[in-house]
């Protein structure tokens, strides 16, 4: 790719006591990509992802995030480009005794020093952009389906106009057609906004029909990360199992489908 990467991570290591999770791990993001992050349970996904965002200190390495060394910067100076990233963790993560609207007012109001009257507005821009019609900004979580908590929690994260969207696993829990729906909507945003997108997950329909890249888990590193098509062809018994097992096969045929080719 012609881009400069806007997130290096070099060498990264990563331990829990004596449990290694990640041993000399590197990555590269590029701009406006949607690079999806897949391996098998605990190959520390998202462990890598919380230590990019500055969540989970990590035991070693580097992570280089447009240019500067997250890893060398003060607490101070490294806020400073966390807020250029928007996360959606697991379970979306609003808070219940907050309405949506308040909910993405919270950090407009607390990072952008916007007045309650202006973030509550802005708060509403967010919510549509996601998708939501116009009475669920005065709705509270719990009234809500999970597909449309996730497009709220989507809309807080992008709350601050992120330039990278962290995502960890945000079809989880929605029925097939509510996580196509939310696979499309990241595609739109990526491309009306240009966000650059890093994305955990399980779902093989999400790797088929969002993803521009894939980047594999397996034994404390990065194994492979290219095109899904380079990716589902490398010679690892995790992937062969996941991309040709049976769900993988049902993927690669609804895709297939859906635009149009003949199966492969
Ligand atoms: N704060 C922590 N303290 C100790 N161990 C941890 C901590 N966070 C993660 N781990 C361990 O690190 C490993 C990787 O965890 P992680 O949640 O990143 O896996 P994952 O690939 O996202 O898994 P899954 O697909 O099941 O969500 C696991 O064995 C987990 O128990």
């Amino acid at each position: 790719m012609a881009d400069h990467p806007v997130i290096q991570v070099r060498a990264l290591d990563n331990r829990f006591g004596s449990h290694i999770v990640h041993e000399k791990l590197d990555l590269d993001l590029y701009p406006r990509e949607i690079l999806g992050v897949v391996g098998g349970s605990g190959t520390g996904k998202s462990v890598l992802l919380r230590s990019i965002v500055g969540l989970n200190p990590p035991s070693g390495g580097h992570i280089t995030v447009f240019g500067e060394d997250l890893t060398e910067l003060s607490a101070t100076e490294r806020s400073r480009y966390e807020q250029r990233f928007g996360v959606l963790f697991q379970g979306g993560a609003l808070f219940t005794s907050l309405n949506l609207e308040q909910n993405i007012a919270l950090p407009l109001i607390e990072h952008a020093r916007l007045s309650r009257a202006e973030a509550e507005e802005l708060a509403r821009m967010k919510l549509a952009l996601t998708g939501l019609p116009p009475e669920a900004a005065t709705k509270y979580p719990a009234e809500l389906s999970g597909g449309m908590v996730k497009r709220a929690a989507l809309a807080r994260a992008l709350a601050l106009d992120p330039e990278i969207l962290f995502l960890d696993e945000p079809t989880a829990g929605l029925d097939p057609i509510g996580a196509a729906a939310f696979d499309e909507l990241i595609v739109t945003l990526r491309n009306a906004l240009g966000l650059t997108v890093f994305l955990v997950t399980h779902d093989l329909d999400t790797l088929y029909t969002t993803c521009d890249r894939v980047a594999v888990l397996s034994q404390r590193r990065v194994l492979v990360a290219d095109t899904l098509e380079k990716v589902a062809q490398t010679d690892d018994r995790w992937i062969q199992d996941y991309f040709h097992g049976p769900r993988g096969r049902a993927a690669i045929t609804a895709h297939n489908r859906l635009t149009k080719q003949e199966p492969g």
